[in-house]
């Protein structure tokens, strides 16, 4: 086990931190305290992660005055309601723009307490020590933040990136396996867009290798992973590049496999985590590039095997073809009534594939389908 933590620096207007080791929660106050000492400090946490937070708590309670706000367990925090009630903390305390937010927990509490972060005051200082191997790698990098609303997933929200990010590999120890399996949803999308080595060590070791937490697979595909994402929020922190019809997507590369996935997510209420609809999402798009005949038979068939050999689900049955397309219809990428979606070339050489053809989706839905009855 590789024991010196690894800092990784994000660049850009604001810069900060993304810090990735064990036992490295000694470096929360520092990361803090870049920009200016709080005075206060809120601790925005699932109730369920409260023991886990005790040590996180305690040193926070050793250097300022703590607010801890407690919020629902995982998506169901992501919600006008839970947000307009962390205001309402805040303001009791008397929270002004020199403190600052502490998130603790999954990607919902670091996409929720983010967002709170970017409104209150129009914007105080955050820092995000994430609890799932999906937080570490993806959600509490790179600054987007926001809410689901009955019209759909994440249609609130902000660009507002976090002072520092601290990524301690132990938190990860309770994690279910279920949940460390679903963040790898997120690794291997990396692997895709932007780096095949990824690909290679998913590919390489067994998946019980792989979701060690304690073990130089996992450490390699997080510092890997959260390197894929900062080289590319850094090039297009509000993902602008992909409009105006160019085909490289810029952020929106990050965004591969989401918009089947979210459309999923929405179907099934979000009970499905966010990573294995990722996952299937991925396995979608990538049919759906093969219809296209963009992308090789070789490539597309590696995504079964890539996203399937950690144990992530490939094929979707729940729901019919138009409630999905009328989902996927909201997704940001979306521009008046046309879908958007990233598509690969091949690995590493994301594009934006526009006004796909109905035909293509509805190949694409039918080979998602079928693979979901073979498996069942
Ligand atoms: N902002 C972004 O860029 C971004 C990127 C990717 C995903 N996301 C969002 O992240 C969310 C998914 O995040 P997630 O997969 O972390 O799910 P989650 O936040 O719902 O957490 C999953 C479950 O794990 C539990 N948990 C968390 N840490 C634990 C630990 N160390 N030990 C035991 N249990 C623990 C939580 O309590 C929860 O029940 C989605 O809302 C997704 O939209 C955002
Ligand atoms: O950081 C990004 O950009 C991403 O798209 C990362 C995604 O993994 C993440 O799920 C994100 O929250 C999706 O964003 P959205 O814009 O589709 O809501
Ligand atoms: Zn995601």
């Amino acid at each position: 086990m590789t024991t010196d933590p690894t800092t990784l620096h994000v660049g850009g207007a604001a810069p900060y931190d993304v810090v990735i080791g064990h036992g490295v929660a000694d470096r929360l106050v520092g990361l803090l305290g870049a920009g200016g000492r709080p005075q206060r400090v809120a601790l925005i946490l699932p109730d369920t992660l409260a023991a886990l937070a005790a040590p996180v708590r305690a040193s926070l309670e050793a250097e300022f005055e703590v607010t801890e706000l407690v919020v629902p367990d995982g998506e169901s925090a992501k919600t006008a309601a839970t947000a307009a009630a962390c205001w309402a903390s805040l303001g009791e305390a008397g929270f002004t723009r020199s403190d600052a937010v502490v998130t603790f927990g999954g990607g919902a509490t670091t996409d929720l307490g983010g967002f709170v972060a970017a409104t209150w005051l129009r914007g105080v200082r955050v820092v995000h020590v994430p609890t799932t191997l999906l937080a570490m790698v993806d959600a509490a990098v790179g600054g987007k933040t926001g809410i689901n609303t009955d019209a759909g997933k994440n249609l609130v929200g902000s660009f507002h990136e976090p002072a520092g990010v601290l990524c301690d590999l132990t938190l990860l120890a309770t994690l279910p396996r279920a949940d460390l399996i679903a963040g790898m949803g997120e690794v291997v999308k990396c692997g895709f867009i932007a780096d095949p080595r990824i690909l290679e060590l998913v590919e390489g070791h067994e998946t019980d290798e792989l979701l060690d937490t304690d073990g130089p697979a996992l450490r390699e595909l997080v510092e890997r992973s959260v390197q894929v994402k900062v080289d590319v929020v850094v090039a297009d922190l509000k993902e602008t590049a992909g409009t105006s019809g160019d085909v490289h997507p810029g952020r929106e590369a990050l965004n591969y496999g989401h918009t089947m996935g979210h459309a999923i997510e929405r179907a099934e209420a979000y009970r499905m985590r966010h990573g294995e609809a990722v996952a299937i999402g991925s396995v979608f798009v990538a049919e759906l590039a093969r219809a296209a005949g963009v992308l090789s038979d070789a490539t597309a068939d590696r995504h079964v095997s890539a996203f399937g050999r950690v144990g992530l689900p490939t094929g979707y049955s729940g729901a019919d073809f138009d409630t999905l397309r009328a989902a996927m219809a909201v997704d940001k990428k979306s521009r008046g009534n046309q879908l958007r979606f990233v598509v690969l070339h091949e690995v590493g050489t994301p594009r934006v594939l526009a006004g796909p053809d109905d035909a293509w989706l509805r190949a694409a839905y039918d080979t998602m389908v079928a693979r979901a009855q073979a498996t069942a």
